[in-house]
């Protein structure tokens, strides 16, 4: 079984590439970066380390070819592949459409494609991108040979500092869940993979509580001066700041869902204790990253805070706060980061926060995320 995964980096290798190789697939990871691809061609191998339990779990049967200079290789395993994942970043699926619509286009056999990415619908928006990038001739058979499940995936993995390139250490939990009722063909056998038929609970949950939790800690943290996830939980005002915010998103998956209160108290619980892991080392920067996608309409922030006041119509106090907070964020480093502030500077902090929310002019969020903005002035 042959196994084609986009995206080399940390979930890439620590989290779905892991998996996909221990069910029996020959993984085949396709990347930009020459030096991830030529090391792992070179050592076919690699090392997952287990934060905070004494163990590592090595990963073999794996090659890399690089998406940019071997697009022919690419595009024949893509064809011959059993099953196709991506962890790239939401705003790269673009990028690789046009090489799987080839790909898929030269296929005689059902497959599926998988993007395991932070963001609702993830693998129907590459599909939107593969169709749109796709030549004409190309469409019937990538419809009718190609499924594109949504999923859900949470691992944390912090970025790596190893002497080696290909070594990573992840958080112990995991959970991936996949849509069943997207799959086209047989259904993927993976141990740790879920499959369910409505993925909608579950990707919610995930993004409006780990996520948030972890945007929270992320952007409260920068602004009270902690540079990692563990600084940032160890100061009791950003922790019940952040367990406010879950508080409010929480309300609404508890009401839209009925999960009881009981259960997801539970599940933020054992999320606050995996930000906690005194082994795992989390800068606020990488947590943080790319706050213009983080502060986007159906993201971590933006959405639970408009469903707060739709669903429990209270004012999302600590949610509007870490949204603040995000505004302020300054990184130089970080493109979106910087494009950001350049926006706040143009537009005023509410005016950038309403492109980016893509909220209407009077929305109520605009006027409590005031407020916070005139609490940490
Ligand atoms: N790191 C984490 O804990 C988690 C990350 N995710 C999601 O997984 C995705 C990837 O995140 P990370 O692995 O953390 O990022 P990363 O930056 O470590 O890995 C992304 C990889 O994609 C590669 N890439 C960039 N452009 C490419 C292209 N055109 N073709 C092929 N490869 C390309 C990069 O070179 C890099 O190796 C994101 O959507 C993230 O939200 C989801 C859950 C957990
Ligand atoms: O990967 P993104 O969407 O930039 O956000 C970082 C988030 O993703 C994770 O890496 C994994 O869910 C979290 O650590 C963090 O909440």
């Amino acid at each position: 079984m042959r196994a084609v995964h986009f995206g080399a980096g940390n979930i890439g290798r620590g989290f779905i590439g892991a998996l996909l190789t221990k069910a029996g697939y020959q993984t085949t990871f396709v990347d930009v970066n020459d030096a991830l691809i030529d090391e792992i061609n070179e050592q076919g191998r690699y090392q997952i380390e287990l934060a905070g339990e004494n163990e590592s779990i090595q990963v073999s049967n794996i090659s890399g070819l690089n998406s940019a200079k071997q697009k022919e290789a690419v595009v024949d395993a893509l064809a011959q592949a059993d099953i196709i994942t991506t962890a790239v970043g939401p705003n790269i699926l673009s990028i690789i459409a046009p090489l799987l619509a080839e790909g898929l286009a030269n296929r005689s056999t059902p497959v599926n494609v998988i993007a395991c990415e932070n963001m609702i619908g993830g693998s129907e928006q590459l599909k939107n991108h593969v169709l749109e990038q796709a030549k004409s001739e190309q469409k019937e058979n990538i419809l009718a040979l190609a499924g594109f499940p949504n999923a859900a995936v949470d691992r944390i993995v912090p970025d790596q500092t190893h002497d080696d390139l290909l070594t990573v250490k992840v958080e112990p939990y995991f959970e991936w869940v996949v849509e069943k009722t997207a799959i086209k063909g047989d259904q993927p056998e993976v141990e740790g993979m879920t499959l369910v038929d409505d993925l909608t609970p579950y990707i919610e949950r995930k993004l409006f509580t780990v996520n948030t939790g972890h945007a929270a800690a992320a952007y409260l943290g920068n602004y009270y001066g902690h540079e990692t996830i563990k600084e940032a939980m160890e100061d009791s005002n950003v922790l019940s700041k952040m367990q406010g915010a879950l508080q409010e998103s929480g309300a609404v998956l508890i009401k839209k869902y009925g999960f009881t209160e009981a259960q997801h108290q539970q599940y933020i619980d054992t999320i606050i204790q995996r930000f906690q892991n005194p082994d795992l080392s989390d800068l606020v920067t990488r947590v943080g990253r790319a706050p213009i996608r983080k502060l986007g309409p159906k993201d971590r922030l933006v959405r639970p805070a408009v469903e707060y006041l739709e669903w429990v119509k209270e004012t999302p106090e600590h949610l509007a706060e870490v949204i603040a907070a995000a505004l302020l964020y300054k990184n130089q480093d970080d493109a979106e980061a910087a494009e950001l502030q350049a926006l706040v500077e143009k537009e005023g902090a509410l005016g950038a926060l309403q492109q980016v929310a893509d909220l209407s002019e009077n929305h109520p969020l605009l006027t409590a995320v005031d407020e916070q903005l005139k609490s940490f002035a």
